[in-house]
This record gives structure tokens, C-alpha cells and sequence, in this order.
């Protein structure tokens, strides 16, 4: 069992409402298609009238034969059912139509709601939760949901059948009726058993499988790096016990589902045996009329199904209901990003102010303490540091990804918390390392923070960075696809589409995480061309893995461990010999044009190192 539910457990932000709440909110998506449900009500009431309409007719054939009539009416009574099956078609096909078409269209709204909620998640909601567990509650999740609008029409329908079949049965043998219903408790308490246990399974399940697509999805990102370090092997191993699992819980699933029709077939049969036995000689002894009789069996049979398919349809409706609890607890995460007011930043100058923040990606372990730090409007800042110093975190809190725990952070001397968000992002451009291309044409792309810039800005734009030269090896200039991700991009060329971005956009701050993969020295030159261009006159905030880039910075400010251990330019902190100078030692010396191995060094007081 332990193997079996490995990973299955629910995601943080899971939670589990009541059946009531449950209702109530799947109701709420139900209540602007009232017109078409009305209808669709109407058409079940009329199908299953016509349906129980049936054996009675024919019941009345019995009795004709019986009394020696059928001659006479005969053909009265098959004509009625002649009409019986044929409205009972109609009224049955116009219901199926109607209510295929609200089921679309709510499941069309919780997709559109679940999708929505995805995009308004923070940073550290993907962070925590695996794209492909996020993929199969939009995808899948909602199709379970569908089968529950579906299934609960059939259960008002199947419901409203035994209703008129119960009333016929107590209209024509009150005796007959009670016996039949005295099964009634039976039935139900077994299905109330198994809802149980058909929840559960089927909530495992669910989870099994979005970890097989959260598994899935992860491969096809690395895929890349797998073959290279040849791990496919390793890859199919971990996925293989994944899969094994979901096939494992969902043959516990399908065995607890296929218990449940051949156990309600079986109660229903000895049920039957014990009605037509019991009942029949009973009824008989005081004379009742074939067709009563032949009602009896009939509306027996009649009853069996409807009932069996409610117990069955139970599990099945919870199974629909857990995976809409899990949809709207998607939809229904709380922010961690909160804003107390959503004051318009206006055109922002970019001065940047961290008070006292205290920041940690878990709480309990704080990656900045205490942390202070003023950034100028205008100004260009390198930060440098060995790898987990911090650098990118104190990116990400600028551009309010993560919400910090303590302290301010000050933009133009306002609390960040009280901005309006999307307005604030509008004005800080970001790009990471290895900028990310969406599939569509470089035009597209460079556009994409300001679809409506017309042709010329976008050619403006991307003639600008680097002197444009770089358009003419592109096979269709600006109009070349990118590919998925921009994989028919060289890295340099997607470099640079991201700084024509940039100029589209034109923000106040700019966090660039440099790239730390070389291009040729053309391309880097057109980089730094563009560089130069994007970040004047706005507030930049560089995580510098260029030589040039530290040589030119207004200030360079040395991280470690989450503080800072020294600032000023590359030459004073050159000349200092302190911490600076390990991490230039180690990430900057050999870029410069005369180094050659084993130069180069630069001595620290702390830990010097002879320069050969
Ligand atoms: N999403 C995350 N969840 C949990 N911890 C994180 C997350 N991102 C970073 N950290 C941790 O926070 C610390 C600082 O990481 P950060 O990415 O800011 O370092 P960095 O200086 O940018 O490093 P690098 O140069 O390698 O990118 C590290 O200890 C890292 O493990």
C-alpha cells in the first residue's frame, strides 16, 4: 500500500469543501443556462412519461386479450405505442441535445475560470507544483466535471421514471407496489457503501495520473539535456514505476467500479425471485388480471434499472465531484502575492529601496535577512556573487514574483504593496537568461509586450539593437518562426529579439539576468550595442556574468549569502583586493582579451593569490 500511494498526496493548496458548498458553487455555473435547463427539465418529464407510458399500454393489451376486446382496440393500443416510442424519441433527443449543449458551455466556463486562475498564480505557485499536476486539473479535471452535469440529467431522469412507475404500480396493486419497494432500503444502502470507497479510489486515481503528466512534462522540457548526458535510460526508469502506479491505482479503481453493477444485479435478481414468488401467489389467491399481473413484471424490470443505475451513478457522480473540488481549489488558491491597495504607479522613475527585508522561499529559512539596499533612478547596478548568494532573488522581489516576509521595499519612495500590480509590471521589463521565445514569427515576438506597435516600431526596434545586421541571417528577417520555445534561434539571436523586446516596451527598471552562454564575438558585440542602448536612462538591475558589463556598471554590488559584502566600481573594487576580487578571480578574469591561462589573477588581502 505504502508503494501504491507514493506522491499521491494532495497539493497545498487542496482543500476539501462540504458537499453543500460543493453544490451550491457547481450550481452557480449552472444558473446562467436556466432557460435551457428548464427545457431540458420538460423534455425529461416528457421522455419519462412516454417511457412508463409503455408497459401500461401494453398492460391494457393484456387485460383486452383477456376479456376477449383486443379486436376492437387493438390497433387503438398500438398506435399508442407507436406514438409512446416515437415522442419518447423525440422528447428524448431534444433533452440529449440541449443538455450537451450546457454541459459545453459550463465546462466551457470552468476551463476558461481554471486557466484564468493559472495565469493570476504567483511565481511560487509553479515553483511548488508541477506543470503537468496544473495541465490535468484544466484538462481533465473539467472533463470529469462534464460527466457529473451529464450523469445528474439521467439521475433526474431516471428518478422521475420511477416516480411514474411507482404511482402506476400503486394505482393498479397497492399490495404488489409495497412488496416492491421493501428492496428500495437495500439498494440504497448499498450504494451509500460504495460511495465511499469510489471516492477515495477515484481521487487516487485522478492523482496517479497528473503525476504521470507532471512526470511527462518534465521530460519533455529536459529532453534535451537527457540525451545529451545520454540519461534516457534513467528517464524511463523514473518514469516506469510513475506509470506503474497509475496503472496500479487505476485497476483498484476500475475493480471497486465493476463490484458495484454485478453486486446490485445479483440483489436485484434474488429481489425479483422473492417478488414474483412471494407476490404473485399472494396477488393471485385474489384475483388479479393478467394485465395486472403482467404490469407487475414489467414495472419489477422497469424499477431494477433506474435504481441500479442510481447506485452506480453515485460513485461516478463522486467521482465528478472530487474532481470539481479540485478544479475550484485551483481556482480558489490564495495569492501569496497580496497587495493592500492598487494605487496607479503613473510613470514610474525607477528608484529602487529595500528596507530591513527579510525574505526567505521558505519561511524558516530566510535567503535575505535584514536586507538594505537603494538603487538611484537611472542607475545601472551589477550584481555579482557565487552561485545561490542571492542575485536572482532580489530580481524576483522587484518584480514582485514572491511577497517578503518583513521590511518595505520602496519604489520611487511608494510601498510596493501598494501599487497596482499589473500597471507596476507594465513598467519593469525582465529578462532572464536564456529569454523565452513564444512559437510565432520574430515580429511577433519582439511585439509581444505591446501587440498593437505597428510594423515600423517593431522594425525600428529590432533595427536599433545592435545596428540591425543580425536581421539579415535570419531567413525571412522578421518575419522567420521562431520554432517552439525559439529553438531555430541561435542563442545570441534570441538575445537580441529579447532586447528589441525590451525597446517596445520601453519600462523604467529593467532586471536583466545576463546569459552566461558564449556566443561569437560579433554577436556579443551586437549585444553589447544593444545593451548600452536598452538600459540608458532607466534603472537597471544587471546579474552580470560579462566582463564588460562589471568594467561599465555605475556600481557593482557583491552578494554573499544574502548580504552585501562590499560595493563601488570594477576598478576601486579591483584595487580594494577583498571579496570582489575572488569573485572576479573566479567568473570574470578570463574573459578579458589578454588573458591568457594561468594569468590574470588579481591578489585579495584575504586569501591571496600571486598574479604569474
Ligand atoms: N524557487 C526557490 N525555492 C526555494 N529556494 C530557492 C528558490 N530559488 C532559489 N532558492 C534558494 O535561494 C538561495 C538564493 O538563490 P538565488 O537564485 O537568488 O541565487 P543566485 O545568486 O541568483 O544564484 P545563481 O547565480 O546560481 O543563479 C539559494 O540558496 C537557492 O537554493
Amino acid at each position: 500500500m505504502g508503494f501504491l500511494m507514493d506522491g499521491l498526496d494532495a497539493e497545498d493548496y487542496d482543500r476539501t469543501y462540504s458537499d453543500r458548498a460543493l453544490l451550491r458553487r457547481i450550481v452557480s455555473y449552472f444558473r446562467p443556462k436556466l432557460g435551457a435547463m428548464s427545457l431540458v427539465a420538460v423534455m425529461i418529464v416528457l421522455s419519462s412519461t412516454s417511457q412508463a407510458a409503455m408497459p401500461l399500454v401494453a398492460s391494457w393489451g393484456v387485460d383486452a386479450i383477456e376479456g376477449g376486446t383486443i379486436a376492437t382496440v387493438g390497433w387503438q393500443l398500438t398506435a399508442a405505442l407507436l406514438a409512446a416510442g416515437a415522442l419518447g424519441w423525440v422528447f428524448n433527443y431534444v433533452r440529449q441535445a440541449y443538455s450537451a449543449r450546457v454541459t459545453g458551455d459550463v465546462v466551457l466556463q470552468l476551463r476558461e475560470d481554471a486557466f484564468d486562475a493559472v495565469l493570476e498564480r504567483d511565481l511560487s505557485f509553479y515553483d511548488e507544483t508541477p506543470s503537468g499536476r496544473i495541465v490535468s486539473r484544466v484538462t481533465s479535471d473539467t472533463d470529469d466535471f462534464a460527466t457529473v452535469s451529464t450523469l445528474t440529467m439521467d439521475l433526474i431522469s431516471q428518478v422521475l421514471m420511477v416516480g411514474f412507475v411507482t404511482v402506476l404500480l400503486f394505482l393498479r396493486s397497492i399490495q404488489l407496489a409495497l412488496l416492491t419497494l421493501l428492496v428500495v432500503p437495500v439498494v440504497i444502502g448499498l450504494a451509500l457503501l460504495f460511495r465511499r470507497l469510489a471516492r477515495t479510489s477515484t481521487r487516487r486515481a485522478q492523482r496517479s495520473l497528473s503525476r504521470v503528466n507532471a512526470n511527462l512534462q518534465e521530460t519533455m522540457g529536459g529532453i534535451a539535456i537527457a540525451k545529451n548526458f545520454r540519461q534516457e535510460q534513467q528517464v524511463y526508469d523514473e518514469f516506469r514505476p510513475i506509470n506503474r502506479q497509475s496503472y496500479q491505482v487505476t485497476l483498484r479503481q476500475g475493480f471497486v467500479f465493476s463490484a458495484i453493477f454485478p453486486v446490485l444485479f445479483m440483489v436485484a435478481g434474488l429481489g425479483t425471485v422473492a417478488l414474483v414468488q412471494l407476490g404473485g401467489t399472494a396477488v393471485l389467491s385474489d384475483g388479479l388480471s393478467a394485465g395486472d399481473w403482467y404490469l407487475f413484471l414489467q414495472v419489477v424490470a422497469l424499477f431494477w434499472f433506474p435504481l441500479t443505475s442510481i447506485a452506480a451513478f453515485w460513485s461516478q457522480f463522486q467521482q465528478g465531484l472530487s474532481a470539481s473540488e479540485r478544479v475550484f481549489a485551483l481556482i480558489d488558491a490564495p495569492p501569496r502575492v497580496v497587495q493592500t491597495a492598487a494605487e496607479p504607479p503613473g510613470k514610474l522613475a525607477g528608484r529602487i529601496e529595500f528596507q530591513d527585508v527579510t525574505f526567505g522561499y521558505n519561511p524558516a529559512n530566510p535567503v535575505l535577512q535584514g536586507f538594505n539596499l537603494t538603487i538611484e533612478a537611472g542607475e545601472t547596478v551589477a550584481l555579482v556573487g557565487h552561485t545561490g548568494a542571492g542575485k536572482s532573488t532580489l530580481s524576483k522581489l522587484i518584480t514582485r514574483f514572491y511577497e517578503f516576509q518583513e521590511g518595505r521595499l520602496l519604489i520611487d519612495d511608494r510601498d510596493i504593496r501598494t501599487l497596482e500590480l499589473a500597471g507596476y509590471r507594465k513598467q519593469i521589463g525582465a529578462v532572464p537568461q536564456v529569454p523565452f521565445l513564444f512559437s510565432g514569427t520574430v515580429a511577433d515576438n519582439i511585439r509581444y509586450p505591446r501587440p498593437e506597435a505597428g510594423d515600423d516600431e517593431v522594425l525600428a526596434a529590432a533595427a536599433a539593437v545592435g545596428g540591425g545586421d543580425w536581421l539579415d541571417a535570419l531567413p525571412h528577417g522578421l518575419d522567420t518562426d521562431v520554432g517552439e520555445h525559439g529553438r531555430a534561434l541561435s542563442m545570441g539571436q534570441r538575445q537580441l529579439v529579447a532586447l528589441a523586446r525590451l525597446l517596445i516596451q520601453d519600462p523604467a527598471i529593467v532586471v536583466l539576468d545576463e546569459a552566461t552562454a558564449s556566443v561569437d564575438p560579433l554577436t556579443e558585440a551586437q549585444i553589447q550595442e544593444g545593451l548600452d542602448l536598452v538600459l540608458a536612462g532607466r534603472t537597471s538591475i544587471v546579474i552580470a556574468h560579462r566582463l564588460s558589463t562589471i568594467e561599465h556598471v555605475d556600481r557593482i554590488i557583491v552578494l554573499d549569502h544574502g548580504q552585501i559584502v562590499e560595493e563601488g566600481d570594477h576598478t576601486t573594487l579591483l584595487a580594494r583586493g577583498g571579496r570582489y576580487c575572488q569573485v572576479y578571480n573566479t567568473y570574470f578574469r578570463h574573459q578579458s582579451p589578454n588573458y591568457r591561462a594561468g594569468t590574470g589573477f588579481v591578489p585579495t588581502t584575504t586569501d591571496p593569490i600571486p598574479t604569474r
